[in-house]
């Protein structure tokens, strides 16, 4: 079999070898002639696919190693009867890690407490759904909005997005993009959800840049500038709007999932969905290629200050700040459009706060606790 492999997922080898001839191409060049001689395509999120890229070309099935799938035409697959696999949840950790991160550097710097906010939602699937699990256990109070999920599930504990604008400190936006049907989420925070937002409220995107109306955003923040933003996806990427970046707290250009860990996992999920779709063995297995992380373990003693230590542990493992100052440092080199995806394509290796083991001198159970609410691995070194 003939695959063609966008350059940015990783393993493609490792995994794929044994199926026959691979090829790889800068995302953003895949077209028409490129896939006229394959049978497997593998794309990320930044390859459209559709009739215009895949009319006439013998490919028989597409693999997008992402959880996002607003790229590919799937009615235009089915029609055409070829196999598809995304990744569901390849890289969700790795979000809510971003997000994380993220609010411990704002809580840090507004001198607050993450478990004091009343924290919104938006979207709480394999994302949404975590970050909820990991900010309740913390103690914070969290309004979770996910109308589809309230309606399948019955559910009465989910609110409405109004109520939230209208009272949580902290909103998380992990929605998909979606223009069609009952819950479509184009501009779902449109201009003038973006005017009810409350003075000082926290506004996090890292679902799909569609999802906000940025020139909307824009003009509230140069205007009155009384919101704080953690921006990771954008309307229009890669040429984003300059004015919305120089204007946002955290600017990152799309890895809020660039964990070496999530994007090694989008790889496999598709690969054991190939071999199913082929009836092939799937013998090869994540757990044999990934490398240790760098940092491995860290030691503090149990009476270390939980609030502190937990932000060290962050910091350790992955601090957004790096992504910021990393990227700008691209931009001002390169310009916007090509720094965003450089930046993205040669992305320093990130790994999951779950690989990093802390190791606790003795017992401390606030810091323990906390510790694995932000899903770190605790061991208790003098029980050993
Ligand atoms: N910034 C990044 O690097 C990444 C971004 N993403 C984005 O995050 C999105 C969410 O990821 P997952 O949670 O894994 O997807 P998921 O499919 O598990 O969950 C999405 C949730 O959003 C809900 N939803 C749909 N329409 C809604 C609406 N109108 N209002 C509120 N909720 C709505 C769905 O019911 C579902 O529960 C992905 O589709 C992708 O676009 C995903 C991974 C990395
Ligand atoms: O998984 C998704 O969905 C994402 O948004 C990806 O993490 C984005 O990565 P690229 O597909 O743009 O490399």
């Amino acid at each position: 079999m003939r695959i063609l492999a966008d350059q940015n997922i990783p393993l493609v080898d490792e995994f794929f070898g044994e199926l026959g001839e691979i090829r790889r191409l800068p995302g953003r060049e895949i077209d028409a002639q490129a896939v006229a001689g394959c049978d497997i395509l593998l794309v990320r999120s930044i390859t459209r696919v559709d009739a215009a890229l895949l009319a006439g070309s013998p490919v028989r099935f597409v693999g997008t190693c992402t959880i996002g799938t607003d790229h590919i035409d799937l009615d235009y697959l089915h029609e055409r009867r070829i196999g598809f696999a995304s990744a569901p949840g390849c890289n969700a950790d790795s979000v809510v890690d971003y997000v994380l991160s993220s609010l411990s550097m704002l809580a840090e710097e507004q001198d607050c407490r993450l478990d004091r906010c009343t924290i919104g939602i938006v979207g709480a699937g394999n994302v949404g759904g975590r970050l909820w699990r990991r900010l309740a256990e913390l103690g914070a109070r969290c309004l979770v909005c996910d109308p589809p999920r309230a309606l399948a599930e019955n559910r009465d504990d989910f609110v409405d997005l109004d109520a939230i604008l209208g009272e949580a400190d902290i909103i998380c936006l992990h929605t998909p993009l979606v223009t069609t049907g009952d819950h479509p989420t184009r501009h779902l925070l449109d201009a003038a959800r973006i005017a009810a937002l409350r003075p000082g409220t926290v506004l996090l995107n890292a679902g799909r840049g569609d999802c906000l109306d940025g020139r909307a955003l824009r003009e509230r923040l140069a205007e009155h500038g009384d919101l704080y933003t953690v921006i990771d996806v954008w309307e229009h990427e890669p040429a984003i709007d300059e004015a919305l970046y120089s204007l946002v707290d955290i600017a990152t250009p799309h890895i809020a999932g660039y964990s070496l860990d999530g994007k090694m996992r989008g790889t496999e999920l598709v690969y054991q969905a190939i071999m199913r779709h082929f009836g092939l063995p799937a013998r090869r297995k994540l757990g044999q290629l990934k490398p240790e992380p760098w940092l491995r373990k860290l030691m503090l003693n149990g009476w270390a200050p939980p609030g502190e230590a937990l932000s060290l542990c962050v910091r350790a493992c992955y601090d957004v700040r790096r992504d910021m100052v990393g990227f700008e440092r691209y931009r001002r080199r390169l310009g916007m459009a090509q720094a965003f995806d450089r930046y993205r394509g040669e992305y320093p290796v990130r790994r999951e706060f779950s690989t990093l083991r802390v190791d606790l001198k003795k017992n401390n159970n606030d810091l323990r606790e906390a510790l694995e609410r932000f899903g770190f691995k605790v061991r208790l070194a003098n029980k050993q």
